[in-house]
């Protein structure tokens, strides 16, 4: 299975393209709706999501709900466009009105300055269109196709926020999806512990008001994953490797961790390994999980545990120090309307991707051109884990 997406952040729409789902998957576009709306909020975020209201349409691979096994592909359309639409017209030469509008002065942190340096564009616009994170909309409207497979395999995930500047969310990391899903429910920041939620309404009110921005931790819990997905042969097999990938490959990621992550290197190996045990009910299983539910690139049978670092919003309403492409002055950069944090739709972005990455293995690793035979397989193989 593989993936593309297309678009532009003001340009008319997102475009995605999802090529090995099996046929008979049952997709719920309400679904796919949600996660999109979901996305759209969360405390800090800017105008632009006054303006938008993602739906997703689905415009081939689809027929009455179920997947053809044809190639799924997907839109959702840009609201913003039609303010955009002479700017971004895909065709008309540049107007003269345009060429004085043109975005000059790189943003410290972002994409403009060296995708302006490579691609050799004296309009760093053509660069921030596509670097924009407006193209994680796409990556969730197709996490939440791949999500709605893995929860027809019984595998369940959630993504939560678990840091926001230097506000620690949570003392507890509960593996229970349900239980997480029940608990950020109750407030705008997606945290499990809601009394936190008006001392980190305030921090980002405060730094917004200051013209600064947040980073923060998002945590990626999947459940019911069966053992041995993945492999240790060849480096490029590991899935922990891959799901690595998935996460830094979202805009703004600095860090990625699997379980303990970086405390395991300051841990004794009495504290980060993990003791096997067995029983004659559940089979194989750990009395712990410091390893995040991989050993050897494969998955393990424990929850899957991911943990990713954002950095701030490198968009500065108090902009740092830039210099003019044409005139080579110090100047202040460039402000496009901007999050002051965007870690609440973040998490849902990798919660996403870490979904497109299991999915991806247990197509790749199964016989997987129907959904039912799927289903099967993926039993059997169950099965025979525990019987282990
Ligand atoms: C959901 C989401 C929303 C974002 N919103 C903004 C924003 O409003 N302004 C901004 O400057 N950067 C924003 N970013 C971050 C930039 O897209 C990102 O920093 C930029 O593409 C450069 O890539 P890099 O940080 O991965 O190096 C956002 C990131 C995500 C995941
Ligand atoms: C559009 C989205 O996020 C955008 C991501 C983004 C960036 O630089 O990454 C900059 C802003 O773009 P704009 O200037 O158009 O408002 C954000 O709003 C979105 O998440 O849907």
């Amino acid at each position: 299975m593989y993936f593309l997406t297309a678009g532009e952040s003001h340009g008319p729409q997102l475009t995605g393209i999802i090529e090995g789902l099996p046929a008979g998957l049952e997709i719920n576009v309400e679904l796919i709706n949600q996660a999109l709306a979901a996305r759209q909020g969360g405390y800090g975020r800017g105008n632009r999501q006054r303006i938008e209201h993602d739906q997703v349409q689905i415009v081939g691979g689809l027929r009455h709900g179920i997947t053809l096994g044809s190639p799924l592909a997907l839109t959702i359309q840009n609201r913003d466009h039609a303010h955009w639409s002479k700017i971004m017209d895909p065709i008309s030469p540049e107007t003269a009105e345009n060429t004085l509008r043109r975005v000059d002065r790189p943003r410290p942190g972002h994409a403009d300055l060296v995708g302006g340096m490579k691609y050799r564009h004296r309009d760093l616009r053509n660069v921030l269109e596509r670097s924009s994170a407006r193209e994680t909309a796409m990556r969730v409207a197709i996490g939440s196709v791949c999500k709605q497979l893995l929860n027809q395999l019984d595998i369940g995930l959630i993504g939560y926020v678990q840091q926001i500047g230097k506000i620690t969310c949570s003392k507890d990391f509960p593996t229970n999806v349900a239980l997480i899903e029940e608990k950020i429910a109750q407030n705008d920041l997606r945290i499990l512990d809601n009394q936190q939620a008006s001392d980190i309404h305030k921090l980002i009110d405060d730094t917004k008001r200051a013209g600064n921005t947040l980073g923060g931790i998002i945590r990626v819990v999947a459940e019911n994953v069966p053992a041995g997905l993945g492999s240790y042969i060849s480096w490029d097999t590991k899935l922990d490797a891959k799901l690595a990938a998935a996460v830094m490959g979202v805009n703004a990621m600095k860090g990625v961790a699997i379980g303990d992550g970086f405390t395991a290197a300051t841990n004794l190996g009495s504290e980060v390994m993990d003791p096997i045990t067995w029983n004659e009910k559940d089979g194989w299983s750990r009395l712990s999980n410091h390893l995040g539910g991989f050993e050897g690139g494969m998955t393990n049978g424990m929850p899957i545990i991911v943990q990713a670092a954002m950095k701030p919003i490198p968009t500065l309403y108090k902009a740092l120090q830039s210099v003019n492409l044409k005139t080579r002055e110090i100047q202040k950069a460039n402000v496009e309307r901007s999050d002051t944090t965007a870690i609440v739709p973040a998490s849902i972005v990798i919660e996403s991707v870490v979904a497109i990455e299991l999915a991806k293995v247990i197509t790749d690793t199964f016989e997987s051109s129907n959904m039912s035979r799927l289903q099967r397989e993926m039993a059997d193989y169950r099965q025979e884990l525990k019987e282990y």
